[in-house]
């Protein structure tokens, strides 16, 4: 079987997030770098495997995804007998209300924090403070809901790994690279959850590829 082929940037947390769910599978796959700097991304050859021009795409023999959430859950339900098993055999509602709170509620903050406090400095940019500001004190009263949750759930959909843990990781291990880490230190049952499941052998594997530049010195 030709290898799983995942087109992106090792770096980008949209493509971490498919390399997470494919290291816990203990699937194969090949990273082909679309290089967004160059606007590789919008030419007809990635435009062909992604119509919206962005990163990351999967190709799995003649299939073609993008989306990363989407190209997870078709990982977890084609491989599910692959690695570890990503998703409960009986319909659990905790993983499907957490799969789309993650997409809803943590991501659109989430998203903005790593991109300005990380993304931008890296490309010699600073960040917009109002920008920062507003995304951090969404996100606090969104983990003080995940808070409450995994006071009383080990993990998101209860007391297994499923992929509503794996699809947060990739944005919580970019925003503990942040100033704003805090906001999940500060919330034990989160802090612990995050530790928890970013000492997993196949996260540690996933995000020892990324080649963090350093950010460029202040001119
Ligand atoms: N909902 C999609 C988001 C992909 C995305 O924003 N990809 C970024 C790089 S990673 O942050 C991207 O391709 N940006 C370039 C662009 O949007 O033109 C997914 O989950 O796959």
């Amino acid at each position: 079987m030709a290898p799983l082929k995942l087109y992106g940037l090792p770096l980008s947390p949209n493509v971490v997030r498919v390399a997470t769910v494919l290291n816990e599978k203990g699937l194969e796959f090949e990273v082909v770098p679309v290089d967004l700097t160059t606007g590789a991304h919008k030419q007809p050859e990635f435009l062909a495997l992604n119509p919206f021009g962005q990163i990351p795409a999967l190709e799995d023999g003649d299939e073609v995804l993008y989306e990363s959430r989407a190209i997870n859950r078709y990982i977890a339900t084609k491989y599910k007998s692959d690695g570890a098993d990503l998703l409960p055999t009986i319909p659990s509602a905790k993983l499907e209300v957490w799969l789309e709170v993650e997409s809803h509620h943590f991501y659109p903050n989430a998203s903005p924090l790593v991109y300005h406090l990380l993304v931008k400095p890296m490309m010699g940019g600073a960040p917009d403070p109002l920008v920062v500001d507003k995304h951090a004190h969404q996100l606090a009263k969104v983990l003080d809901i995940y808070e409450d949750h995994l006071a009383k759930n080990k993990y998101l959909a209860g007391d297994e790994f499923t992929l509503a843990d794996a699809n947060h990781m990739s944005y919580l291990f970019y925003l503990s690279k942040t100033p704003k880490a805090g906001l999940v230190a500060e919330r034990p049952h989160v802090k612990a959850w995050w530790e928890d499941i970013a000492a997993r052998p196949a996260f540690k594997k996933t995000v020892a590829g990324i080649p963090f530049p350093p950010p460029p010195s202040a001119a």
